[in-house]
């Protein structure tokens, strides 16, 4: 009977939800035949465990105290899922951590044999955790370890894999040893011909899968955090296809070339002893997948980058380069291969991006039609070849033109005229910003799609429920949609979200959560886009703001938030782009609270203080609860957003803030029933703005930065004061600084509202989306390098 081999990359099996949700997709196999699984560590223990191991040559203590945690870690996540393995267990997480603190001796002295035993540790655990879940829901399992299956050189770290010996070792267990119970084997492991464990060198629990297929002649499912293999990397190229089928033979010519998700390697046990192979996203609610290998195939169109070589310079380097395709695998394995030397054989090599052009259906032409693409989007290739072996065209780039010539030659040999595809998850959807910003949508994808984009909302969440659906939801339809969506809790429906593939994706995150804005780094770290009116990220105290820097320059993703000061106004880029000028701010006096400037506005009207609150909540200028206006808590962080965009490093624990209302009152967490306490406000405030007529003065609520010192209170100021002659609502700067000493700059305007919001916030999104042009400007040579094209 066939069965099939399901292989759970890290990502996969991340957390206990996850390890759960893998343990469900198992039990749901095995109901149709039989099914062996492979496993590789959860994310991130493989990186611990190295860590260890370096920490061990160090400091032995500290080296066993962080091994003892890890396994810890293991056991809390099996009780967390309420399910520990029975029955004979070739390991339990005990018997690991003793394992591990006898080895901990020949660990600091440098053992290699030591190391691939701890190493090896990580997929055990796994294998551990999923074997009690999968019991634990009535399947019968047990684990198999890799050790007695995958036979290897005594190479440790990355041993080679005697292939013969393997399939023989997996196929004498017999077909009822397979067939019978549902078999666990931890990947990335194997053992040298004395019987110590061995590692097959980083990422290579795919390969134990493979082995294990191609010895069963079963299919191959590689569970992981991607539907498959994209005709480009989609972190890279907007509206990147999933290519959904394709043979073995082409899925080995693109992953040679570098193309991410499938590694070489993985195939080579599968073109041995052809057995299908599909890669499926474990997270997403949509079925996309690639199958590799079977009856369809469709012809490769794709192209791949890899920029990790170098390119010698020389008047000979280029011709060599040629030689690329003729050497076996010179570039494979080595970080940083050189490609070709120079010639008088120096290394001064300089580093290339090496783009492969795949295109089945394009014939002779491609080479001619790569090199009119790139001529278009004026880039300059260094050498541009056709390779007769991979059947594909090659293009050595300078390194910094890799991704915007991978992006033109999508575009224009792939894409067509197809617009980019700009995915949007839109968190708060059924607030007042979300709901008017979705409209905007709608209205305005027309013209985009005029200007080669196309908007597509792909995720929708509310406090409560969430939407995530990769084929697009109708703006108009998101109240609905999400009205008949399971509840979802920000965790659950996060995790989805980063899971999905599809770049760009931009998050336009219109709530007022603190929890919401707590994410930022994960979602920027994972090439996300931000764009909020929600102060709470960019007012963060240091340790958020510092990840979500950190996030943004190490991926590139960017948080735009302009409209969190004075909505719409044209404020934070023109400070920002002042202070990089070289601008100082001396002071700064301001009406940042839309809210407040209509209460108190109003109050100069005779309208009574609880009546012109309900009124500032009615027209949408105040918080979702208004006790944040009310505090001058949400002023408070407009005012950090605004000093750190002049470069004024300062906290919120920092701003002397005095509340409108006393702060007993402000407690009450219904924002209904804060309003309704507000009545015995009225006679005060009334007397307070009869008064300050009297005098020929009103009130504002003042922000100011003067002396180093920023404070928010109401005050009175004279009628004749800048600040005092503005209308409900509108808010105002007056900042005096180097380049304005003479007069200070002025900014004043309506400060708040819905709909300014939103198109404050759909400008932020359109910034975000011009970076997605597809045809990026020249970019010049790297100065100094002699080379000579060849093409
Ligand atoms: N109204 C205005 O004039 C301006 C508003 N803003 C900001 O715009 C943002 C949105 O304001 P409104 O639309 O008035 O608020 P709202 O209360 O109408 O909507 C908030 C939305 O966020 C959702 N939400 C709350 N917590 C959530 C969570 N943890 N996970 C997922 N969704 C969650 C709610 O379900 C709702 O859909 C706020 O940050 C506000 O400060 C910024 C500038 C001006
Ligand atoms: N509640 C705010 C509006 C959004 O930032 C205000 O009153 O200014």
């Amino acid at each position: 009977m066939v069965g099939k081999v399901v292989k759970f990359g890290g990502t996969s099996l991340g957390d206990a939800s996850r390890i759960a949700r893998a343990a469900d997709a198992v039990v749901v196999a095995r109901s149709e035949g039989p099914v062996a699984v492979v496993v590789s560590a959860m994310a991130g223990v493989t990186n611990r465990l190295a860590g260890i191991a370096e920490l061990a040559v160090q400091d032995a203590a500290a080296a066993a105290a962080a091994a003892r945690a890890l396994v810890a870690s293991h056991a809390d996540i099996a009780a967390e899922l309420g399910a520990a393995p029975d029955g004979d267990l070739p390991w339990t997480p005990a018997r690991i951590g003793r394992q591990l603190d006898e080895s901990l001796p020949a660990l600091a002295a440098g053992d290699a044999a030591a190391r691939d035993i701890l190493l090896a540790s990580g997929e055990k655990l796994a294998a551990w955790l999923l074997l009690g879940v999968v019991q634990a829901r009535g399947v019968a399992a047990a684990i198999v370890p890799a050790e007695v299956l995958v036979r290897t050189s005594g190479r440790h770290g990355n041993a080679e894999v005697d292939r013969t010996a393997t399939s023989a070792a997996i196929a004498a267990r017999g077909a009822g040893f397979w067939q019978g119970l549902l078999r666990i084997v931890p990947g990335f492991t194997g053992a040298s011909p004395d019987g110590r464990t061995t590692t097959l060198g980083r990422n290579a629990s795919d390969y134990s899968a493979a082995l294990l297929a191609a010895a069963l002649g079963w299919p191959l499912e590689i569970w992981t955090d991607v539907a498959g293999c994209y005709s480009a990397d989609p972190r890279l190229v907007a509206g990147a296809r999933l290519l959904r089928h394709l043979s073995l033979a082409d899925a080995n010519r693109f992953a040679h070339a570098g193309a991410s998700v499938i590694h070489a390697r993985t195939l080579e046990p599968l073109l041995e002893r052809p057995v299908p192979l599909t890669i499926v996203n474990s997270f997403a609610s949509d079925a996309q997948s690639t199958r590799i290998g079977g009856e369809v195939s469709e012809p490769l169109r794709g192209l791949a980058l890899r920029h990790d070589l170098s390119l010698a310079r020389g008047a000979r380097a280029l011709t060599a380069a040629a030689a690329f395709d003729q050497g076996d695998d010179v570039y494979a394995d080595a970080p940083a291969a050189v490609v070709a030397v120079s010639e008088d054989g120096a290394e001064t090599a300089v580093p290339v991006a090496l783009l492969s052009v795949f295109d089945d259906t394009a014939g002779a032409s491609l080479p001619h039609r790569c090199r009119e693409a790139l001529a278009a989007s004026d880039l300059v290739p260094l050498a541009l070849w056709w390779s007769r072996r991979e059947r594909c065209v090659r293009i050595a780039l300078a390194a910094a033109d890799g991704q915007p010539a991978l992006r033109a030659l999508h575009r224009l040999l792939i894409a067509g005229d197809a617009p980019v595809p700009i995915h949007l998850a839109v968190i708060g959807a059924s607030g007042r910003v979300g709901r008017r910003l979705l409209e905007l949508v709608a209205e305005q994808r027309p013209s985009l799609r005029a200007r080669g984009f196309d908007l597509r909302v792909v995720a929708a969440v509310n406090s409560r429920k969430a939407v995530v659906d990769a084929a697009g939801i109708e703006p108009a339809a998101v109240g609905a949609r999400l009205a008949a969506a399971n509840e979802a809790t920000l965790a659950q429906w996060s995790h989805d979200l980063l899971a999905r593939p599809e770049r760009p994706l931009v998050l336009v995150d219109c709530t007022a959560s603190a929890d919401v804005a707590a994410r930022y780094p994960d979602w920027l770290a994972a090439g996300i886009d931000i764009v909020t009116p929600n102060k709470h990220g960019p007012s963060a105290a240091a340790p958020l703001a510092g990840a979500i820097a950190e996030a943004q320059r190490q991926s590139g993703a960017r948080l735009l938030h302009e409209t969190t000061v004075g909505a719409q106004l044209p404020l934070l880029r023109t400070l920002r782009e002042l202070t990089s000028a070289g601008d100082r701010v001396e002071t700064l006096e301001a009406v940042l609270s839309g809210t407040l400037s209509y209460v108190l506005g109003r109050l100069q009207q005779d309208v009574p203080f609880s009546a012109a609150v309900r009124e500032a909540v009615a027209l949408g200028y105040a918080e979702p609860h208004p006790g944040a206006d009310l505090s001058g808590a949400d002023a408070a962080r407009k005012l950090v957003i605004l000093l750190r965009a002049l470069g004024v490093a300062i906290d919120l624990d920092e701003i002397h803030l005095q509340p409108l209302v006393d702060a007993e009152r402000l407690r009450e967490p219904d924002a209904g029933r804060l309003l309704d306490t507000l009545e015995d406000q009225d006679a005060p405030w009334q007397r307070a703005a009869e008064a300050a007529r009297a005098a020929g003065e009103c009130w504002i609520y003042r922000a100011s930065w003067q002396g180093g010192i920023a404070q928010l209170r109401a005050e009175r100021v004279p009628l004749s004061h800048p600040l005092a002659r503005l209308l409900p609502c509108e808010n105002a700067l007056r900042l005096s600084s180097s380049y304005y000493r003479a007069a200070p700059l002025t900014v004043a305007g309506p400060g708040a509202g819905i709909d300014l919001t939103a198109a404050g916030v759909f400008a932020d999104l359109l910034e975000v989306i011009a970076r997605h042009q597809p045809v990026e400007p020249l970019r010049q040579m790297p100065a100094g390098a002699p080379l000579r094209a060849v093409a």
